[in-house]
């Protein structure tokens, strides 16, 4: 300070401390009176999406110039002498992530490591620390997202997840920003890559599930356990995140209803081609009572009438279809998995961060935060009206399709088309649209058809849109 005057001394000394405060609330203000010296990065995970990241962090040139102020300075692994396709120097790889989450060197954490525990407590830790975190992992947000952002916004720091739906697709941002101004009353999307490329070759080429699921595996799309990917789980995470930004409330995973694709066969298939439909697993949330908020937030195999711009959304594609007002339809469409697509989203919430950081605002951007407080009320599968395809694999009776009328009569569903086209085996099959009915109604109808003599089984039952 050399001779500076005592009250301008004390003057620097309050506003170091206020500075210091801000600090420890709003990391955004680390760099506060210090010239922006770049970016360091600790990356969770190299694997997938951990090395598509590096990739692109690597070849900067070309894409946005604030990237160049990014440095991979940490990256953490499980097996640090596993083959990798990106070369890092080895005193930067470590098996020790709690040590990147604690390194104060770090200014962004970017967990692509995947799964719920450590990922969680990791997060979690790097908020403690004052830094801003970037995610892919809709399953850990879907799951502890009320904890991780009541966590930043407390340390003022930021969670983005742009990668966390739709892949490469920019979703989330738009929903935060560009269409909040909209009353969104619909989001309606194909939002699992690996499935959708299961269902695109099964229908395209006639090819067997797993055979397609092994392919889905080594291009690198499915979850380490493709379970969450074939059972809807990794759907249902995604539908939840986008719900809770369509509609402005967070959303309880225990109230999303979920059926993935393993009953989906190729007899389906052809009848849904034959009816002028084409099966995707849909995610869905809008307002199933718009004057009480009650949504339905659901996941299910869907037969899409081909006309439907979700009908030809195929392959490793996802597609997710915006209803609002005033801005009426928008529909965000892109590759849905890979590490490429997946490293485009990661490095764009990187890139917001960083400008963040640049712009030394105090004050946070209440468009990067998390502002919901409420939970939405989801309503049961059981009240959602929709339409329902059956198939029915009865004995040969004279009479059958008159008894099943009568069963769904009994119950007030009404039908749109019955048609019964072939056998399998001594068994009849006959295959029933309806129009549309209360859930609740269409599952007593099928209670009574089960108990009657001339119905061998109910094969599948698929909802219609
Ligand atoms: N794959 C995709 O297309 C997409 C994936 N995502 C999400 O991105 C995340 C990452 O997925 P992806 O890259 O496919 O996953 P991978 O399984 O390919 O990679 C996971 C990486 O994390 C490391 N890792 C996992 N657990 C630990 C641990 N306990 N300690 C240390 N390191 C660990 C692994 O280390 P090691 O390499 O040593 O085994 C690996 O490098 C997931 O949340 C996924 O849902 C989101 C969109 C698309
Ligand atoms: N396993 C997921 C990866 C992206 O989220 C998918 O198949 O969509
Ligand atoms: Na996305």
């Amino acid at each position: 300070m050399g001779d500076a005057h005592p009250t301008i001394v004390f003057y620097i000394y309050l506003l170091r401390k206020e500075s210091w405060w801000l600090n420890t609330q709003h990391s955004a203000l680390n760099i506060l009176d210090e010239k922006f010296v770049g970016v360091k990065l600790g990356i969770l995970g190299l694997g997938t999406v951990g090395t598509g990241t590096v990739q692109l962090l690597q070849d900067a040139v070309g894409r946005h110039p604030l990237l160049e102020e990014v440095e991979i300075y940490r990256v953490g692994v499980r097996s640090p002498d596993k083959p990798r396709a990106v070369e890092l120097p080895q005193s930067a790889i470590t098996t020790d992530l709690a040590a990147i989450v604690n390194d104060p060197a770090v200014d962004i954490v970017v967990e692509v490591m995947g799964g719920l525990e450590p990922a969680r407590s990791l997060i979690l830790q790097a908020i403690k620390n004052g830094k801003h975190v970037v995610t892919a992992n809709k399953a850990a947000i879907s799951r502890f997202g009320a904890e991780i952002f009541n966590a930043a916004n407390e340390a003022g720091v930021y969670v983005m997840l742009e990668a966390a739906v739709g892949g490469g697709i920019p979703v989330i941002q738009p929903l935060k920003q560009a269409l909040s101004v909209n009353r969104i009353h619909t989001v309606i999307g194909i939002v699992n890559g690996t499935t959708n490329y299961i269902l695109t070759r099964m229908q395209t080429e006639g090819s067997d599930f797993s055979d397609v699921l092994a392919d889905a595996q080594r291009l690198g799309y499915a979850e380490a356990d493709p379970t969450a990917d074939v059972d809807g789980l990794d759907a249902a995470d995604k539908i939840a995140i986008l719900a809770s930004l369509g509609f402005g409330g967070r959303i309880n995973l225990q109230d999303v209803y979920c059926e993935g694709i393993r009953q989906v066969s190729k007899t389906d298939i052809n009848y849904a081609e034959k009816l002028g439909f084409v099966i995707k697993l849909l995610a869905i949330a809008k307002y199933q009572n718009k004057a009480n908020s009650q949504l339905s937030v659901r996941v299910h195999p869907t037969f899409v009438p081909k006309a439907h711009p979700l009908a030809s959304i195929n392959g490793v594609y996802n597609a997710i279809l915006v209803e609002g007002e005033p801005i009426g339809q928008v529909m965000f469409f892109g590759p849905g998995a890979g590490a490429g697509a997946t490293a485009s989203a990661v490095t764009s919430d990187i890139l917001n961060l960083v400008a963040a950081l640049k712009s030394n605002s105090a004050v946070p951007n209440p468009l990067l935060s998390c502002r919901h407080e409420d939970y939405c009320q989801v309503t049961p599968i059981a009240e959602l009206v929709t339409r329902f395809y059956a198939r029915f694999l009865t004995k040969d009776h004279p009479g059958v399709i008159g008894k099943l009328g009568t069963c769904f009569g009994n119950h007030g569903v009404s039908l749109e088309s019955v048609v019964q086209t072939g056998f399998q085996g001594a068994l009849a099959e006959i295959v029933v649209v309806t129009h549309d009915v209360k859930e609740g109604d269409f599952r007593q109808a099928l209670d009574e058809i089960r108990n009657l003599e001339a119905i061998d089984s109910i094969a599948s039952i698929l909802r219609v849109l």
